[in-house]
């Protein structure tokens, strides 16, 4: 295996800005979407890979989250939280004629996370997905015969030396994605560089049917023993409407005593549970600096 790392690239992605705060000095490769990212970690092109998991603004990425469902050899083993600036920018031979745009591009939620700036200041300009954000600012370089602009990061506009014409366009300062380092086992990755901001366990929780008050048991057995959950969420298991797994995340790592005696009792009331992961968090404070 000559790669150690695979993420959602191309170059210039928040991904890979993830990548090169948890993984320095280690060789990247880039997979241009997030299934390809987990099929190259499954049939062991890369030992591990970083995918978005969820934005401050627009939630969870289901297609991560659902990829994580299904692959249930795979398990969380590291946890990086990225602050996000999202920026306009055009083909530096189009910047005077920006105005001019005709097509944004960008990924779905970068697209979302700058709502207000795209139905007010570019109401009239089409919008288009793309793969990731840095595969958006790619393209626009690559075509600057045509009059379009892509939302990307600083590091993309200088990876593909595009110009940035309007900057921080996101709805609200407070911007961050959380990131997920995936792995065949489920033994944590511990930063070289960064200090550990604290640890999770994360669950998938499916409840038995037909039983009232299931998840009023399942929530009770986290709190009655003072376990702190950060996250609960359903994603339908996609077998029948109404039937639902549980994803739980609580802010504790898992030990010998307090999680396998909670997971006893979930499974006491017919829940079935995996753990997905217990691992350590990170963030990167700080921001790409201006050029
Ligand atoms: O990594 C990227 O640049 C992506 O395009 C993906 C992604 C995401 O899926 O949330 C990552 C971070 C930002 O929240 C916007 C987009």
């Amino acid at each position: 295996m000559s790669y150690s790392v695979g993420y959602l690239g191309p170059r210039g992605t928040f991904t890979s800005m993830a990548v090169d705060a948890l993984f320095k000095g280690e060789k990247h490769m880039p997979y241009q979407t997030i299934p390809d990212c987990f099929d190259a970690v499954k049939f062991g092109h890369v030992k591990y890979v970083v995918v978005p998991l969820e934005n401050t603004l627009e939630g969870t990425v289901n297609l991560t989250l659902d990829y994580l469902i299904e692959s249930k050899q795979l398990k969380i083993v590291s946890e990086i939280v990225v602050p996000i600036r999202q920026h306009f920018m055009v083909h530096k031979e189009n910047a005077l004629r920006w105005q001019d745009t005709d097509v944004i591009y960008s990924h779905p939620h970068a697209l979302a996370q700058c709502h207000q700036f795209l139905t007010q200041d570019m109401r009239q300009v089409k919008k288009e997905m793309y793969n990731s954000t840095g595969a958006a600012a790619q393209f626009v370089s690559e075509h600057p015969e045509q009059l379009i602009g892509a939302i990307a990061n600083e590091k993309a506009a200088e990876t593909y030396d595009l110009a940035i014409i309007k900057r921080d366009i996101h709805d609200i300062a407070n911007n961050h994605t959380r990131f997920v380092v995936l792995h065949k086992n489920d033994t944590a990755l511990r930063s070289n560089n960064l200090p550990v901001k604290g640890f999770k366990t994360t669950f998938m929780i499916a409840l038995p049917t037909d039983h009232a008050g299931a998840l009023h048991q399942v929530l009770s057995a986290f709190a009655w023993r003072r376990i702190n959950l950060s996250k609960i969420e359903s994603r339908p298991m996609k077998t029948a409407l109404g039937q639902y797994y549980f994803l739980i995340d609580i802010e504790q790592k898992m030990d010998d005593i307090l999680i396998p005696n909670t997971i006893q009792e979930l499974e006491a009331i017919g829940c079935q549970v995996e753990v997905l992961g217990s691992y350590p968090y990170y963030h990167v404070t700080e921001v790409l600096h201006d050029v």
